[in-house]
């Protein structure tokens, strides 16, 4: 295929007179546009080097004709050009439709959404991949109006924008619906965690339960207003990562937080205080606060004291710290303490984690991705993850290394009982008073069996419990 710009009025003179040149060389027109401010554009079948010389020489030729040559596109294809790289920019999934109800153009983020290729959603039904809207109720007789709906977008729920673009005497193959698509459940006030993804969250931002939405409103306040910041929790629940997030609030690069990580010798300490000093970053982490020494601490702290943000992290509970390294400087180091909440209290963050990751990793191959069934979600969510986030996404990785890229059932799941790990978790229901940690306890018992006797009965038999007793239980403690 090739395109002709021919510099010249757009009379029906000048053009029957290139029509006949054309015709002369046997060439079919593929399209054909124009531009009052004096261009035709021709898109004929392919022809070869020295009959295209001709043909050009032939049109310069004409009266009126400035200028003939080839050119890359025609002004509609840069139009969709125009148009794919706008939409890509938007990180929401946005889909344009025609009349018929079919896709003719998408972003990448519906791509994702769709867990599929971008190509592959073009040309196709809106009903391969949106449910509970139809395009022919919504049009009715006429052009259809500007509604919200609720739907669902490659198997997840969405709260779409649609909009008509066109009324009903426009072609059919033309767009006629806008759909903006949003998820619900993935909004904290004045943030978007879609648009997060970044090097350090490389299959996107997960806040599905509120526990985590918590915490990141309180991250955006101290983004405003900076403050010495303690988050704990236990191994592998998302210390390191809420901190990252903390940074990227603040609007800071990755690479620009120095990260100080004990156990380390004094030597070693002193020569990243003194390149902090030198490099003044706005913000360092002080990863696992409980492994520097006692004299080191207040130093750090000492020498930290400029920085504008201070984030430590740590495993132990700030009652466990401040038995530790003392009152008084916990309280001059930190200004403000969050929990990050372990993975079994967010049972909704662990099934959209494990999608997100296995978005990320088809999307990688080049295919399309498979959603999690419901046996294997409600497994997952009853496991208790003593590692929290890192275990998880290692159980995932050492599942899909012994089944391939195929749809799990329950048994594929590599997911081991660490008995070791439960260890800080049991020691850390000393820090708590005796309700709460008696509750704590029943949950961390119950989560603890529930993977590996999944029916109540079974369970009450091993807990030695009715099973009414146990069912109940089950269902306070959210783990049914
Ligand atoms: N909300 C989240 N969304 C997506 N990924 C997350 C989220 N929270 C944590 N992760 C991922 O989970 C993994 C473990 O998180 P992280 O390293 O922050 O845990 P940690 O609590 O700091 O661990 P440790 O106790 O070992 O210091 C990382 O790969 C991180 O990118």
């Amino acid at each position: 295929m090739r395109c002709l710009e021919i510099v010249c009025p757009c009379s029906i003179e000048v053009i029957s007179h290139i029509f006949e040149i054309l015709a002369a060389y046997q060439l079919s027109i593929d399209g054909i546009e124009s531009d009052p401010s004096g261009f035709i554009y021709i898109v004929i079948s392919d022809l070869d080097f020295a009959d295209l010389k001709e043909l050009l020489t032939g049109i310069r030729c004409l009266d009126s004709v400035l200028d003939a040559r080839v050119v890359g596109m025609i002004p509609s294809e840069l139009g969709d050009r125009q148009i794919q790289l706008l939409l890509d920019q938007i990180i929401y999934p946005v889909l344009l439709v025609d009349r018929n109800g079919l896709i003719l153009h998408a972003n990448q983020a519906s791509a994702f959404a769709c867990q599929s290729l971008f190509e592959q959603l073009l040309g196709r039904p809106l009903t391969d991949f949106v449910k509970g809207f139809s395009i022919s109720r919504w049009l009715g007789s006429g052009n259809g109006r500007t509604e919200f709906a609720e739907v669902y977008l490659g198997e997840r729920p969405y709260r779409a924008f649609v909009e008509p673009l066109a009324d009903e005497l426009s072609l059919s193959h033309f767009p006629s619906v806008l759909m903006v698509f949003r998820l619900e459940g993935q909004y904290v006030p004045n943030l978007d965690l879609a648009s997060i993804r970044d090097s350090f969250a490389p299959f996107g931002l997960i806040a599905q339960a509120n526990e985590y939405s918590r915490v990141i409103e309180q991250l955006q306040q101290i983004a405003q207003q900076p403050r010495p910041l303690l988050l704990y929790g236990e191994v592998g629940s998302g210390k390191r990562f809420s901190a990252k997030l903390l940074n990227h609030l603040q609007g800071n690069s990755l690479e620009s937080m120095p990260e100080l990580a004990g156990p380390i010798d004094d030597t070693a300490l002193d020569e990243q205080l003194l390149e902090i000093a030198i490099n003044r970053p706005e913000m360092v982490l002080v990863y696992q606060l409980e492994n520097f020494s006692s004299e080191q601490l207040p130093r750090i702290m000492a020498q930290l004291n400029s920085v504008k943000q201070v984030t430590f992290t740590s495993q132990y509970s700030p009652e466990r710290l401040i038995e530790q390294i003392g009152n008084e400087l916990f309280y001059s180091g930190i200004g403000q303490c969050i929990e990050i909440a372990p993975l079994r209290n967010r049972p909704d963050d662990i099934v959209a984690l494990a999608q997100a990751w296995l978005d990320e990793y088809y999307l990688s191959l080049g295919r399309s991705s498979l959603a999690l069934s419901k046996s294997v979600q409600q497994f997952l969510k009853k496991c208790q993850w003593p590692g929290n986030i890192a275990q998880l996404l290692q159980v995932l990785r050492d599942t899909m290394a012994r089944t391939g890229p195929r749809a799990w059932i329950v048994r594929d799941i590599q997911y081991e009982h660490r008995r070791q790990k439960s260890e800080p978790m049991v020691s850390g229901l000393l820090d708590k008073d005796y309700h709460q940690a008696m509750n704590d306890f029943e949950r961390l018992l119950l989560s603890y069996h529930y993977p590996q006797y999944p029916s109540t009965r079974s369970l009450a038999k091993k807990l030695g419990l009715s099973h009414t007793a146990v069912a109940k239980k089950l269902k306070e403690h959210k783990l049914t």
